[in-house]
């Protein structure tokens, strides 16, 4: 038994709390359900029965039927910190998991998105140290690791608040806090520890003296992402220093069945809990799913569209990578739909990405997102719409995008955007349970976008760099897919899909050779891999491609349907999540920019110079949505002026590239500079900056393209107001 934290005023204190966990002990002992019984069919506790000991000297009643937390063996701290936050009732996940938990089973828990996971782990970890009467000089009790910082973030707030009464120290140890010196001497005083992998291993390998050598709970949650490869390494090396004898649980809307995995972290006779295996649907009940073709070419015509249906809403809007998120927030951005937009991705600082999330939580908004947002994040349960722009990689990315939705009692629905070529994907989700129905788009409706980007990219020269690589790294993410059965990027119509995002001309790809079949169009081949042979796609690892009222319902479905869908009363549009794919592997590609440079210098009002098709566009910007005819004309003189200016600015950059590098090499010889450009297309000017002081002695991994750094010494300075968050959980 460890000992009390000792507070000089709490003898009787103690003595209560001694009592307490001598009654919870024996009542959990004596009432234990059977192992591998399902608690959910004991009978139900009557809510008139008497609860704890029965009588004087007497029986304890029995947990396994429990439908109320308060008639669970747990302390009065945790009872009251339950009951403060409103919770009364216990979910299904909850009232099965929770007897098995208690009496200190290993768990393998998995239930529907939305469902209850965070408590059903929290309360154990909370009890088992109550229990054991853990105190601040016991160092380590607890681990959590989440995939995500946001969700990390998330579990810590449901801990502080649950956990309100409890004595217990616990700390946030995620990626992106700079100030990581000063986790690192406090972290041996914390009990409960919320981290990511990354953050975790860095601690593990370079802090004196970490040691979690007496912890008891092990939780993963999100279980089946953080058992995948992207995180097998740190899992492992994490697992290999933490004790043999502790209580490990795992939970996740998607739970893994590898023995393997299992294996790895020596779970003991565990419990196997799938509360909605026997559920006809593998999603919220109260989920509204659609599916509707939309062609690679016509995606942000159909999402404009949406967003300009859907102005009340809060919407989360999927797409593959990150360089589309910031590409199509930037562009609607300048646009102005009507609605305020957020964005957020693995590449944002990551006080930016906590402002983003607690500001989505609380606005009727757009976020844009990649899949950082797709696991565990619950945006206040009022996430009305979840859009997946691009398809998830598979069933279970699906399921946890559209989860973001229709959380506990709410309802939600969803819209999918599925190209002709990855209609397969409609059938896997139907094979598993997803109750999703195909409806028809009305192109009628669509207000077409790509005009207003193609004056949005001479107008702004940054944003068609964004569109090319918003471009290269969607090929990519299709590229490196592992089913192809649903995705083939021969399939794709590259040159249209370029138009469609205000680009002038395609750009070429390293990894694809774009050798024109004959003519380029839907259904015929158009690109062909330069590289197959050399690059099997499915080594790469994946980490950065790798989630109202009536009368707006009436709204989207005037826009979404078609006359015959809504005659048949079909519901309406659109909406998921899917995981985007990291590439690990740092590559320059090599891409044929055309950025329009013009031999003419002219001034704007503010003395700066401003490249004459940025005037053209200014020019036109009475009008910029132009018609066909038009269009082509206006293309067409765009070509021959890009290819001119291409030879010189060729050349320019050439020259400015070699005064770099001299420059880079001065500054590296006078000691000040040590680190290397981070990006494989060349990242932006902030990021270039940022990496170039950075003095990195080693790289953690945390979650889908994130890295962070140890001794970030120069940073620190600069950080001296930042958010350690190495919070208290006090009583
Ligand atoms: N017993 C309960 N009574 C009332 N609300 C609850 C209860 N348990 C959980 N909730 C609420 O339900 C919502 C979803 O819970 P939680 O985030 O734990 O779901 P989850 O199963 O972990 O979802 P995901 O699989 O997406 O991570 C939260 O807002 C939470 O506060």
């Amino acid at each position: 038994m460890k000992k009390s934290k000792g507070k000089p005023d709490s003898k009787k204190v103690r003595m209560l709390e001694t009592e307490e966990i001598e009654l919870l002990n024996s009542w959990i002992h004596s009432q234990r359900p059977e192992s591998g019984s399902n608690p959910l069919s004991s009978p139900p506790l009557d809510k008139k029965e008497p609860v704890g000991r029965v009588g004087e000297g007497g029986n304890f009643s029995r947990y396994a039927g429990a439908s109320r937390f308060d008639q669970l063996p747990i302390s009065r701290r945790t009872k009251n910190g339950l009951k403060g936050a409103g919770f009364v009732k216990m979910t299904e996940i909850q009232r099965a998991s929770l007897p098995h938990s208690l009496c200190g089973r290993d768990i393998l828990g998995a239930a529907k998105t939305g469902s209850g996971k965070t408590l059903a782990f929290v309360i154990p970890v909370l009890e088992k140290l109550y229990r054991e009467r853990w105190g601040p000089e016991d160092g380590v009790g607890s681990i959590i690791i989440s995939p995500t910082r946001e969700l990390a973030d998330q579990l810590f707030d449901v801990l502080k608040t649950v956990g309100k009464h409890h004595n217990f120290s616990a700390g946030l140890l995620i990626g992106g806090r700079k100030d990581v010196d000063t986790e690192k001497e406090r972290v041996n005083e914390l009990n409960i520890l919320v981290c990511t992998p990354g953050r975790l291993l860095q601690h593990m390998d370079e802090t004196p003296n970490f040691d979690c050598s007496q912890l008891q709970v092990l939780i993963l949650d999100e279980a089946d992402r953080i058992l995948d490869v992207g995180f097998k390494k740190a899992l492992n090396a994490i697992v290999s220093q933490l004790p043999k004898h502790r209580q490990t649980m795992l939970f996740s809307a998607t739970q893994t069945k590898s023995v393997q995995d299992l294996a790895r972290l020596s779970l003991k006779d565990p419990e196997y809990i799938s509360v909605h295996e026997e559920s006809v649907t593998a999603t919220p009940s109260h989920l509204r799913q659609t599916a509707m073709i939309v062609p690679l070419d016509q995606k942000l015509d159909m999402l404009w569209s949406f967003i300009k249906a859907h102005l009340n809403s809060k919407i989360l809007v999927f797409l593959s990578s990150c360089k589309q998120v910031k590409f199509v927030f930037e562009a609607f951005k300048k646009l102005r739909p009507g609605i305020p937009l957020m964005c957020l991705h693995g590449r944002m600082k990551q006080e930016r990405r906590m402002g983003i999330y607690a500001q989505f939580c609380e606005k009727r908004s757009v976020l844009f997102s990649t899949d950082v947002a797709s696991r565990g994040l619950d945006f206040n349960k009022a996430v009305d719409w979840v859009v997946q722009v691009d398809s998830p990689e598979d069933v279970a990315s699906y399921i946890h995008r559209v989860g973001r939705t229709a959380r506990y009692n709410s309802g939600g629905r969803s819209v999918l955007f599925l190209m002709p070529s990855e209609m397969k994907m409609l059938e896997k989700l139907r094979e598993s349970k997803v109750p999703i129905q195909f409806i028809k788009a009305n192109t009628k409706r669509l207000q077409p976008v790509s005009g207003l980007l193609s004056a949005l990219l001479v107008k702004y020269p940054d944003m068609q760099q964004l569109a090319q690589r918003s471009f290269i790294t969607y090929l990519r993410s299709i590229h490196i897919q592992k089913d192809k059965e649903v995705f083939d990027v021969m399939k794709l119509s590259i040159d249209e899909f370029s138009a469609s995002l205000g680009l002038p001309m395609t750009p070429k790809v390293r990894f694809l050779n774009q050798k024109i079949k004959g003519k380029t169009g839907p259904g015929k081949p158009s690109v062909e891999m330069e590289n197959s042979g050399k690059e099997d796609a499915s080594v790469i690892p994946k980490e950065e491609l790798l989630t109202d009222d009536f009368k707006e319902e009436k709204v989207e479905r005037d826009f979404l349907l078609t006359k015959d869908s809504q005659e048949e009363g079909k519901a309406s549009i659109m909406g998921d999540i899917m995981p985007a794919t990291r590439v690990l592997k740092k590559k320059k590609l090599k891409i044929n920019v055309h950025r329009p440079v013009g031999s003419r210098v002219v001034f704007d009002e503010e003395g700066n110079t401003r490249p004459p098709l940025a005037m053209m566009a200014d020019a036109k910007s009475d009008n910029i949505a132009l018609d066909q005819d038009q269009k082509k004309e206006y293309y067409k003189k765009l070509r021959e002026e890009l290819k001119r200016a291409d030879k010189e600015d060729k050349l320019l950059d050439r020259e400015r590239r070699r005064e770099k590098r001299v420059k880079e090499k001065m500054k590296w010889k006078k000691g000040n500079v040590e680190e290397e450009d981070n990006d494989e297309e060349g990242e932006e000017e902030e990021e270039k900056m940022e990496q170039g002081r950075r003095k990195r002695s080693k790289i953690y991994f945390d979650n889908d393209s994130d890295v962070d750094t140890a001794n970030d010494n120069d940073n620190r300075k600069e950080n001296k107001i930042l958010t350690l968050q190495l919070l208290c959980i006090v009583s």
